[in-house]
This record gives structure tokens, C-alpha cells and sequence, in this order.
């Protein structure tokens, strides 16, 4: 789960709004998504109230769990505050203060009341900062004169208070559960763009936007006992699809069981599918079981599928039609009830044609494919893999998480990946593990020069606005131009459609030019 789910399970429902920002309204996530510090948290506030009052003194007051206050932030605007007394304002938490308070003279009853009077203050706006379950702490507008404050102020205050709760839980939050603050910095601010999608994947997996599509496809299949062919050039993850597709399904505690078809002797591959009895051919000295029969109840992944011999390729089919199998010597006949996961970099079509792989079995098993981009075609991913690798390869090797020189990530981005995220994950550990320097610096592999852009234009590193612009026409040629809905362009990239609309205003996209 990532910092802001946890906020949003925190605070009550509904009180998150959208916040009107320079180009359009936007989803609270995206406003407090890059609030690292102090200074984040009080420009945040001021830039949402800035149209109600100009100059903004702040003061935000966080309790523990005994009403203490433990955390005092401030930002002042000619204002010189008085340094504030350490055990104050129990009174403030205990009665839920809200609104106005004007204040004429020192008050016996509040030691911050009188330190606010006496460094000037003479009206303060009190909003409780909420969870579900009660006030963690307030926020105070102060002001030097009294009736400084318009009511739209106040209404603005109310409606904005659970963002700024949220905002305030979000450096809360960094500050006591540093692992996420060592996430967020790494990626700096583009944490959003590479993602684990629910706690049900394999934790490696990770993902831009690239493979969003893939990831989608997994969620809509995992459920149902579809058998997937997963295509893709090696390395670009087919497995660890597999893995994810088996720990999202239903099945997910009972068996996965990998074969690798490329990987055994013909002469081995039926024993090791479906296993023999004692006796079964010489040297089958024991029973044993097969793979297919492990897998009962769970999920079969069968890798290199395109490997398989033809005469297996005629059991394996006989498999999936009567849903049960005879092991090699034996008599009976055993039912299996398989989910079926295949694999291939292979174009099984083309194996079709040269009469290496049945066009029956290939029928059986291409009921829901899911493709996985190769590296060089997903290049608007690369910069932030680099980064998870590093930051992955530093754990593991106890090693400081330290970034990738620039000029090594422009020069990887244009790379062309021939063994994709397998490569990727390779040489950055080697990386990782040969340099002491502040920057990590990797080499192009040589004798592998960089390919071209598949548009032949040259291979420049895009601005993120310009690999945001291409996602989203990408997305919208998907859809056929069609923003809401199933498998509309803001469901396919996995957000909002007024969010994908106010992005595509803000970047000058006219779908009725991309879809014609
Ligand atoms: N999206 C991803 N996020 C993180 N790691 C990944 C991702 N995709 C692949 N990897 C890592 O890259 C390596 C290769 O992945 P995997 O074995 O799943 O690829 P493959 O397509 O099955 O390769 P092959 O066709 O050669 O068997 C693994 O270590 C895997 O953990």
C-alpha cells in the first residue's frame, strides 16, 4: 500500500475534494503527491487559499496520543512569532476550537493565546485537523489586525480542511515510517508514474506506463480460470506475469508450478509432465508425480511453450480437452483440474506455418493473450526502472541508494535492450556493486550501439510533458478516441476521466485531431 491509500483509509469519506490548480481541477493525490517538507506543506495551503487572502501566517499544531502537542509548524508573514510555550493548548485539542477567535488581551486560560497576543496576532482561524475518529491536531490562519478574515475565507477554510489534514497526515507519516520517505525521494516526485498495483502481485513487479495495458489484463483475467498466453521477447517479464496472474486468481494458495519446455531433453519432458508409475521403463525405480498432477487445484506456467515437441504437443492438448491425464506406465486415468498459463518469445503463428506447432493446441491456448512491450518500445519507462534497480541492487548488497549519473541514464534510455529487464536488472547490480561515487555511472555494453526511435527520428530523451502527450494519444488510438468507459482512454491509464481531460487541455490534445 502507498503513503497516500493510507491517508485515504485514515480520513473520513468525502471530505478529500478536488482542488481547482492553475490548469483545471485536479484530484487531491495528485495536489499533496509531492509534499516532502515544511516549506511543501505551508506552499500547498497558501496556493489553495491564495485567491481568499494574500499574505498567510500559519501555524499547524499536531498532539500525540495523550493531546500533547508534539509537532509545531509554522510559517510566518510579518509576523515575528514569540517562541511558543512547550506544554500549551491542551484546550485547543480537548474543546475542538474552530473558527474565529479574536483576542483584545492576554488569555488567562491559554498560554498559546497569550504568546499569539503577545507577538501581535489579534484574529486567528482555527481549523481542527480530522481523522475518523477525532482532531490529531489544528490548523491556525493569524492575522495582525481584526476583521481581516471574509467569510469565503471561512467557507474555503471548512471545505478545504480534510486536503489539509491529508497534507499534514502525509508529512506525519514521512517522518514516522522512513521507508517511504526513501521511496518517494528516490523517484522524486515521479513515484506515481512506477507502481506495485496491489498487494497481490509479486512486490517485484513493477510498472510504468507503458505496461499498464498488461497489468490491467491481468486483473481482468486472474479471477476466471482463462487459460493466458503470455507473449513477449525474453526477459520482459512473461514469468513474473504468470506469478502474478496465479497470486491475483483464486487459486493463489494452492500450486504454481513452473515447466520450462525449452529446458528438458525430449526424452525427459513426459515423464516430467505427467509422471510414471513404478517400473514404468528402466531406471523408474520409484512413482513419481508429474508436473501437471502437482499442479491440481493451482496453475500450471508452461514457459517456451513454442519448444515443445509435437508429440507432447498432443498430449498436453488432450489435457486441456478431457481434463485428465494417465501417468506413464499406469492404467488409470486421473483427473486434473489445471489452470493453464503458457508462454513464448517465439510468433507461434509462424511455428504454425513451418509445421512445428499445431494449430489445435494453438487455438486452445490463445483464449486470452496478453503482450509484453519489449524495452526499447516501452522507452518512456526506462529512466524510472533504472532507479528501482538501483535502489533494489543497494539493499541488497548493503550499499547506500544513490542515483544514476544523468548521462548514463540519457545514454541507457537510447540503448536497444536485447534481453530487456533481465539485462536492465544485471547490469545495474553490476553497478551498483563496482561504484563507490556519489552518481552511479553505468557504460553502454559495447559493441551494442544504440538503435534508432522505431520512428527513424533519432532517439532524443522526451521531457516528461512530451512522454505524458505521446501516453495519451498512445491511449486514445487505443481506445478510438473514447475518454470514459471500459476500456476508454482514463480507464486504460488508470485515471479519472476529468483528470485525463484537464491534462489533455493543458497539453493541447484535441482527440478529434488523433482519431480521425
Ligand atoms: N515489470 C517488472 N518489474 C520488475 N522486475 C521485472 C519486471 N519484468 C521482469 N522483471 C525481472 O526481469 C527478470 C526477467 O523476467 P522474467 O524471467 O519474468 O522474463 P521472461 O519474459 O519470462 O524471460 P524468458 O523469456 O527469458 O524466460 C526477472 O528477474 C524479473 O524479476
Amino acid at each position: 500500500m502507498d503513503l497516500l491509500a493510507l491517508i485515504e483509509l485514515l480520513l473520513p469519506e468525502g471530505t478529500l475534494p478536488e482542488v481547482q490548480s492553475q490548469n483545471g481541477r485536479i484530484e487531491w493525490k495528485e495536489a499533496i503527491g509531492n509534499i516532502k517538507n515544511e516549506d511543501d506543506l505551508f506552499a500547498f495551503i497558501s496556493s489553495v487559499l491564495q485567491p481568499y487572502l494574500h499574505t498567510l501566517s500559519l501555524l499547524i499544531g499536531v498532539a500525540d496520543v495523550n493531546g500533547h502537542i508534539s509537532h509545531w509548524w509554522r510559517k510566518t508573514d510579518g509576523l515575528t512569532l514569540l517562541p511558543l510555550p512547550r506544554k500549551v493548548s491542551e484546550h485547543f485539542m480537548q474543546d475542538n476550537i474552530s473558527g474565529v477567535l479574536e483576542m483584545y488581551a492576554p488569555d488567562r486560560r491559554s498560554a498559546l493565546q497569550t504568546t499569539l497576543f503577545n507577538s501581535g496576532v489579534r484574529e486567528m482561524l482555527m481549523v481542527p485537523l480530522r481523522n475518523h475518529t477525532s482532531s490529531f491536531g489544528f490548523l491556525c490562519i493569524l492575522a495582525k489586525h481584526h476583521n481581516t478574515f471574509p467569510k469565503s475565507l471561512q467557507i474555503a477554510v471548512n471545505r478545504y480542511a480534510g486536503l489539509f489534514a491529508a497534507a499534514t497526515l502525509k508529512l506525519l507519516l514521512r517522518e514516522a515510517l522512513p521507508q517511504w520517505l526513501e521511496e518517494e525521494d528516490m523517484n522524486d516526485g515521479d513515484e506515481q508514474e512506477l507502481f506495485v498495483h496491489n498487494e497481490l502481485l509479486p512486490a517485484k513487479l513493477v510498472s510504468g506506463i507503458a505496461l499498464r495495458p498488461a497489468i490491467k489484463q491481468v486483473r481482468q483475467v486472474a479471477p476466471t480460470d482463462a487459460t493466458v498466453l503470455l507473449t513477449g521477447e525474453t526477459g520482459t517479464g512473461k514469468e513474473l506475469f504468470a506469478e502474478a496472474i496465479h497470486l491475483s486468481s483464486l487459486r493463489r494458495h494452492k500450486a504454481f508450478v513452473k515447466i520450462n519446455c525449452a529446458a528438458l531433453p525430449p526424452q525427459l519432458i513426459e515423464s516430467e509432465l505427467f509422471g510414471h508409475e513404478k517400473g514404468a521403463f528402466t531406471g523408474a525405480f520409484h512413482r513419481r508425480i508429474g508436473k501437471i498432477e502437482m499442479a491440481d487445484g493451482g496453475t500450471l506456467f508452461l514457459d517456451e511453450i513454442g519448444e515443445l515437441p509435437l508429440d507432447m504437443q498432443a498430449k498436453l492438448l488432450r489435457v486441456i480437452q478431457e481434463k485428465e491425464i494417465e501417468r506413464i506406465g499406469g492404467s488409470d486415468t486421473i483427473p486434473v483440474n489445471v489452470r493453464i498459463i503458457a508462454a513464448t518469445n517465439r510468433r507461434l503463428e509462424d511455428e504454425i506455418q513451418l509445421g512445428r506447432f499445431r494449430q489445435d493446441l494453438y487455438y486452445r491456448l490463445y483464449v486470452f493473450p496478453i503482450h509484453l512491450p519489449a524495452l526499447r518500445e516501452r522507452r518512456e519507462d526506462i529512466a524510472l526502472l533504472l532507479q528501482h534497480f538501483a535502489r533494489n541492487a543497494a539493499r541488497k548488497y548493503g550499499k547506500p541508494i544513490r542515483p544514476i549519473a544523468p548521462a548514463s541514464v540519457m545514454a541507457l534510455v537510447d540503448y536497444h535492450w536485447p534481453g530487456n529487464i533481465r539485462e536492465m536488472e544485471h547490469m545495474v547490480e553490476r553497478a551498483v556493486i563496482a561504484n563507490d561515487t556519489p552518481l552511479i555511472t553505468i557504460d553502454v555494453p559495447t559493441g551494442n550501439k544504440a538503435l534508432p526511435m522505431e520512428d527513424g527520428a533519432g532517439s532524443p530523451l522526451l521531457t516528461l510533458a512530451e512522454t505524458e502527450r505521446q501516453t495519451i494519444i498512445r491511449a486514445l488510438r487505443y481506445s478510438n478516441g473514447r475518454i470514459r468507459g471500459p476500456q476508454g482512454a482514463a480507464d486504460l491509464l488508470d485515471i479519472k476521466p476529468t483528470t485525463l481531460e484537464a491534462r489533455m487541455k493543458k497539453l493541447g490534445i484535441v482527440k478529434e485531431h488523433i482519431v480521425r
